[in-house]
């Protein structure tokens, strides 16, 4: 990395899917004191909440909105050109028109296979305190401590415990499947600690439930997989590695889906 960035801050703390670095050529006391947010937030006087969705989906189904049919892409041109990139139309004398996208309310797109869904966030904890928190639980709680091993080539094994209990991110919600259409791969970015990312397996369509395979495998072969559905008690003692027995097998208090 670049030694003339202080590169122990990250300004966003994370916020960001890069870190934004303070040269080392700007003092300490210089740094502006902020609260970093990436996206816009309801101050006073704003009488719309700007992260909530406030404007309807279309109904498209395809997997692409066409711009005669689609109701959110009605209002504007072409936007965007296939690559995904603005379509430039600057003329002089015009102004620039505002884009109006799909948006979460809309079922047309799919997640692609392969596309990142979400992160497993929460707690980093050592493994004796991960052993303390799941003793302390009952026979009915919910477990959410995910256990991590890497093996390096060289035989070092890397460990790290992640619990979304009581601070974490959405990724808290996701329940196991044998059959389970995201998969997860440690991914390091400015830190040796990895974050748990949660990838589509293949493409999930609007309303699919999320899940994972709680062991750490990922099959999309319903013949293999319902073969192996009788041992989920079994294979989620497996995945915390430390130790949870699942008692009650229909327990579904929360679960997410593609909207
Ligand atoms: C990470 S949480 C998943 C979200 C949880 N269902 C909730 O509502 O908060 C893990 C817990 O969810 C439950 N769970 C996860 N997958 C399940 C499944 N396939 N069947 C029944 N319960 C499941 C178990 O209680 C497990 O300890």
């Amino acid at each position: 990395m670049d030694a003339s960035f202080r590169n122990v801050i990250d300004v966003s703390c994370g916020l960001e899917n890069v870190p934004v670095l303070i040269e080392n050529s700007v003092s300490s006391t210089t740094v502006p004191k902020f609260q970093y947010s990436p996206e816009n937030v309801q101050g006073p006087g704003c009488a719309v909440d700007p992260s909530e969705v406030t404007l309807s989906g279309c109904a498209c189904v395809s997997h692409s909105c066409f711009l005669e049919s689609c109701s959110c892409l009605q209002n504007q041109e072409q936007s965007y050109t296939v690559q995904g990139k603005l379509s430039i139309q600057h003329k002089e004398d015009t102004y620039i028109t505002p884009v109006f996208e799909c948006n979460a309310l809309c079922p047309c797109e799919p997640i692609q296979r392969g596309a990142f869904v979400c992160e497993y966030a929460g707690e980093v904890i050592g493994f004796d305190e991960a052993r303390r928190r799941q003793l302390a639980q009952g026979p009915k709680d919910s477990n959410y401590i995910i256990a991590v091993r890497e093996h390096a080539g060289t035989g070092h094994v890397t460990e790290t415990f992640i619990d979304p209990a009581e601070i974490g991110n959405v990724g808290r919600f996701l329940n196991h499947s044998c059959l389970p259409n995201l998969f997860m791969v440690p991914v390091r970015v400015h830190s040796v600690v990895p974050r748990l990312a949660l990838f589509a397996g293949r493409d999930i369509e609007a309303k699919e439930e999320l899940t994972f395979d709680y062991s750490g495998g990922y099959t999309d072969v319903p013949e293999i997989s319902m073969a192996i559905v009788c041992v989920y008690r079994r294979r989620l003692r497996h995945m915390t590695v430390i130790g949870s027995e699942v008692q009650r097998v229909d327990e579904w208090r929360l679960s997410i889906m593609v909207t």
